[in-house]
């Protein structure tokens, strides 16, 4: 891939190349963008099939971050890591203490936390290295696993959705077809079940599937029959890229709501939702629920602080939807616009001096 051209066709900031021998650490850190705040993002480990897609991943996923923080309302920036290996084989203590060390050496540029293939083990280990970590253990003061407060936003976000698609945000007798039962998922569905939705499920990890059909009496299909499924909502909760030329034409649900980063493979796919009459919730939008968890460890956890934001996600995508509707575009560019007008505001105001880089009050 030509890395330069496409780190200037999006405007990014910084692409690290991480090198481990003794570990085996092969990691690529990616800043986006800082003008908001320190980049935070999350470390995803997993078995690529090439340099160039961990490296395209990890692009890809850092410019989201941006997209998420500023959409949220953070003042954050957008980063993410990439390692590259087997998160079930390849895992040391070793190897993320080097990713730590490496974190460090960024001086608070970027900050890191949980994604696919990393744990809150993982990130405890980290934070042997670096205090730019968040997502450990409780035992430090820290908010844990965002997984569930993840899922608890997307919960929240799909109800705007359907407030939108159906006229009311029960999700009661709905038929939820669920892409990948993993970390937020299974919470997701754990809502989902309570609310009364109907479950259709599928993961490639058989035991996933076997707990959601159990605790949930979720119906189990196999991975490539999903799109297919008779449903009211589809969520993609698995990996990015899943709504394409060819899984568009095979949806029949009315919502497209889930956790996955990156869902639509290129922009042109939103619009094709869109033209299907189909209500796609922006994952970075909807999605938001466990960075603003970690976000608010940065300002000392508080937890009722952190859930309270967290449930502005629902406002936060019926605000999307009328942007949408008032400008007469589909609503991943609307989540775009929202995002893009935030940080260029920012950037527009005005750069005042201040002593040593500190508010000058602060020496009094
Ligand atoms: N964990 C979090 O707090 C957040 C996660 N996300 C995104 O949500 C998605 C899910 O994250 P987690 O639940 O943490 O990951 P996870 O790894 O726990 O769950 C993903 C599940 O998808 C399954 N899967 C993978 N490929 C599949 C396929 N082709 N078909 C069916 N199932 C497949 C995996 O076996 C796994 O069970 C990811 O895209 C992640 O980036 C986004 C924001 C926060
Ligand atoms: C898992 C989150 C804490 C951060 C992140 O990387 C994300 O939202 O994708």
């Amino acid at each position: 891939m030509k890395i330069f051209e496409y780190m200037g066709k999006y405007d990014y900031e910084q692409l690290v190349l991480c090198h481990d021998e003794q570990s085996g650490l092969k990691a690529i850190i990616c800043i986006h963008d800082t003008t908001l705040g320190p980049a935070l993002g999350g470390t995803r480990m997993w078995t690529y099939d090439s340099e160039d897609a961990a490296i395209e991943d990890a692009l890809r996923l850092a410019r989201g971050m941006t997209y998420k923080n500023a959409a949220a309302g953070l003042n954050l920036g957008g980063g993410k890591t990439v390692v590259i290996g087997d998160p079930k084989k390849d895992k040391s203590e070793a190897l993320f203490r080097a990713l730590g060390r490496y974190i460090q050496g960024l001086n608070g540029r970027y900050i890191t936390a949980e994604d696919v293939g990393t744990t809150v083990e993982d990130m405890d280990i980290i934070r042997e290295e670096t205090k730019y970590v968040t997502g450990v253990s409780p035992a430090f003061g820290s908010s844990g696993n965002p997984s569930p407060v993840t899922a608890y936003g997307v919960y929240k976000g799909m109800k705007a959705a359907s407030k939108v698609a159906f006229g009311e945000d029960s999700l009661k007798g709905k038929v939820v077809a669920v892409q990948g039962v993993g970390h937020v998922a299974y919470n997701l569905c754990k809502h989902l079940h309570a609310e009364g939705a109907k479950l259709i499920v599928t993961d490639i990890n058989q035991a996933n599937v076997d707990r959601a059909v159990q605790e949930f009496g979720a119906e189990a299909v196999s991975p490539d029959k999903i799109y297919d499924v008779d449903c009211d909502i589809f969520s993609p909760c698995a990996l990015g890229a899943i709504i394409n030329d060819e899984t568009i034409e095979r949806l029949t649900c009315k919502v497209v709501a889930g956790a996955a980063n990156n869902q639509l493979k290129e922009e042109k796919h939103g619009e094709m939702l869109e033209q299907k009459g189909i209500i796609y919730a922006p994952d970075y939008v909807i999605n938001a629920g466990g960075v603003i968890n970690v976000a608010d460890e940065l300002y000392g956890y508080n937890r009722d602080r952190a859930m309270k934001r967290v449930e502005t996600i629902y406002d936060n995508m019926l605000k999307v939807f009328e942007i949408a509707k008032r400008d007469g575009i589909p609503s991943y560019k609307a989540a775009d616009r929202m995002a893009e007008e935030r940080i260029a505001a920012m950037r527009k105001t005005r750069s005042t001096f201040l002593v040593n880089g500190q508010s000058i009050l602060s020496h009094r």
